[in-house]
């Protein structure tokens, strides 16, 4: 018989709405599975119950840790890890990056709740499981199951508010499907790295207030192809030399990432100020990817080793 461990954190896959239409989770992995009798061995692992845009690195790290624990089942098939939508692709992404096993980690969730008359908890769940059994997902990593599609962790993004099938995958080039070699595991929970947007006018304040708080590594949420102004272009030169690096991913939610523009403020000048281009992520993922180089005492090359792991996306030659 098959086995596949069901690993719940919260989300709207498990949560209920009060009298007010408010959802919360409320729902375990037992009751979400039912009594229904399967022919797969089903071991459910209730890691937490929060709704996901309460998640931490330090919870991310528990999920981490929760799927590593299952995986050394050498009987196990498959983990599935119920999560809600709104940072599923922060955690598989974290995942994914240090997931060195053949055996595949499918996340799942829902848009309805599961009280919903419509809810797509239970049809989510039962493709998470098909994904995690199905032979051709072996050695794809981390993946997300979601509305129809199965999609690669890396690169994926929650792209709509409410629609059933909400998550977008980059054009992902087969062979760099998954990452070649998982990154070794160092929790990221004492790591900072904080976003900071770039819009018309940005001035330097969100940049200073993060480098006093402590921050280790900042990602600069850009505009266009990856800009931003001469104001931010100085400020990030600061945290270069103080040793605190800047990844500059863009606002844009498709097409590469390139340092093409000067004029002071521009992605050329933003490297020219030591800044990191991040290839192919956005925000969300590449301040984990970030989080998750900074949290290894031992690595070197920086600069390398984030171009590797956000480079995925069959991207046309960039043409102005
Ligand atoms: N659809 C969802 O799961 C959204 C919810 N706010 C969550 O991320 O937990």
């Amino acid at each position: 018989m098959p086995k596949v461990a069901v690993v719940t954190t919260g989300g709207t896959i498990a949560s209920t709405r009060d009298a007010h239409g408010i959802s919360r989770p409320a729902i375990t992995g037992a009751d979400l599975l039912g009594n229904e009798q399967t022919d797969i061995d089903l071991r459910v692992v209730d890691v937490m119950s929060k709704d996901s845009s309460s998640m931490t690195f330090a919870d991310m790290d528990r999920v981490r840790d929760a799927v590593a624990d299952e995986l050394k089942d050498p009987g196990l098939d498959a983990v599935v890890v119920l999560h809600g939508t709104d940072t599923m692709e922060e955690t598989a992404f974290l995942l994914d990056l240090h997931h060195d096993d053949r055996r595949p980690v499918v996340f799942t969730g829902a848009q309805r709740t599961f009280d919903h008359p419509e809810s797509d908890a239970r049809s989510n769940l039962a493709a998470a499981i098909a994904a995690g059994l199905d032979i051709s997902s072996r050695g794809r990593g981390v993946l997300i199951a979601f509305g129809g599609s199965v999609h690669p962790a890396a690169g994926t993004r929650k792209a709509d508010t409410t629609a059933l099938d909400a998550f977008r995958s980059l054009p992902i080039d087969p062979a760099l499907l998954h990452t070649p070699e998982p990154l070794p595991w160092h929790p990221i929970s004492n790591t900072r790295v904080d976003i900071i947007a770039v819009y018309p006018g940005a001035d330097r304040v969100q940049i200073d207030a993060c480098v006093s708080a402590g921050a280790n590594g900042l990602v600069l949420d850009g505009l266009g192809s990856g800009n931003a102004n001469p104001t931010i272009v100085e400020a990030v030169r600061d945290c270069v030399g103080a040793h605190i690096p800047v990844v500059v991913t863009t606002r844009v939610p498709s097409g590469p990432i390139s340092p093409v523009y000067g004029g002071g403020g521009g992605g050329h000048d933003l490297i020219a100020a030591g800044a990191v281009f991040s290839t192919d992520l956005r925000a969300g993922q590449a301040r984990v990817l970030l989080a998750a180089l900074l949290s290894d005492p031992d690595l070197v090359g920086l600069e390398k080793a984030f171009d590797r792991y956000s480079r995925f996306a069959r991207t046309p030659p960039f043409r102005r």
